[in-house]
């Protein structure tokens, strides 16, 4: 699949320290690439670069077969993006507040306002100042600016911070149609793991300014699993689950219940082997794994921020 944004090596120092640290990664045309990390990993800092607010130190950016640094305004077309929050005229109306950003970009006409304006449902409320609107909506509007140069590449930082769970509820089902229904790849980043499970085809993972692992979503997840076993006696099944190649960690919970890392599966086979071999199993429940669980694993056990 083509890359929309193509990420290499990029460096970040500012003075001695190094913010943003040989970061590779690609985005493909249509999907949605989720950029997680904790609180201080480096996020803004490569979306500032992405978006040219900042100059990398090293390495390159293409966005949509153009390269930032050599070929800036062919490049920063492609993109559409709100990094922190969206700036918006509180006092002026929505449809105001885009007419006015319209009026920077070349070749925008009334039309791609009023197409920007249905993609983000504000249709009803667009003639409304903003200083009425929700946040939820604010974000919408930022959203609708962002597109209206109708980029390849939308950027959305933290898109759901301050938002309530309704709110992040409606943003995530908007995302997703807004994927779904125009040819557009979109790259959100975040720290809240759930948030890009929920969303994101592929992920890339950064901590300390390195990105530690680049995976499609279904495949971090499901490679990792959890199942909760009871059983009894509970040595015995210990000794024999501990005995299986394919079984990474066995922990006990309590006086009948274990804890097992393993591919679900192989449950079926494991739950096999230990009636043959006179364990009673009396429950197996696989726990869903979260990417924080998966997030602890790759970064050995340092907390999310
Ligand atoms: N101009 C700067 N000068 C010095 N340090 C900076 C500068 N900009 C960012 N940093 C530091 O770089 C680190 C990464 O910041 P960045 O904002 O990119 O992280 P983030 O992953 O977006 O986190 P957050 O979600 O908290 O914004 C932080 O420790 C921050 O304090």
């Amino acid at each position: 699949m083509e890359a929309v944004l193509s990420v290499e090596h990029l460096t970040k120092k500012i003075g001695a320290r190094t913010i943003v640290d040989d970061v590779s990664f690609e985005v493909k045309a249509g999907e949605i690439f989720g950029f997680l990390g904790p609180n201080g990993a480096g996020k803004t800092t490569t979306i500032r670069m992405l978006v040219g607010l900042i100059r990398p130190t090293s390495g390159s950016i293409v966005i949509g077969g153009y390269n930032l640094q050599s070929d800036f305004l062919q490049a920063i077309k492609q993109v559409g993006c709100i990094v922190e929050n969206p700036e918006l005229y509180p006092y002026l109306t929505g449809r105001e507040n885009l007419e006015h950003f319209a009026r920077m970009i070349d070749g925008i006409d009334t039309k791609r306002i009023e197409e920007v304006v249905r993609l983000v449902e504000l249709d009803k409320r667009i003639d409304e100042t903003v200083k009425t609107y929700s946040l939820g909506m604010r974000q919408r509007l930022g959203i609708a600016q962002a597109l209206l140069g109708d980029p390849q590449l939308l950027i959305l930082d933290e898109p759901t911070n301050g938002l309530d769970p309704a709110g992040i509820r409606e943003l995530r089902a908007f995302i997703r149609r807004l994927s779904q229904e125009q040819s557009i790849s979109i790259f959100i980043s975040s720290h809240i793991l759930y948030e890009i499970q929920l969303l994101c085809d592929r992920v890339a993972i950064i901590s300390h300014g390195k990105v530690l692992k680049t995976a499609p979503v279904v495949q971090l997840v499901g490679e990792e699993s959890k199942v909760e076993w009871s059983v009894d006696p509970l040595p015995n099944a210990v000794s024999h689950l501990s005995n299986l190649p394919y079984i990474k960690n066995v922990e006990q919970l309590g006086k009948e219940r274990l804890m097992v890392h393993m591919p679900v599966e192989k449950i079926a086979e494991t739950n096999q082997l230990l009636l043959s071999s006179k364990i009673q199993v009396s429950a197996i429940r696989p726990m869903n794994q979260t990417l924080e669980d998966i997030f602890l694993e790759i970064t050995g056990g340092e907390g999310i921020g």
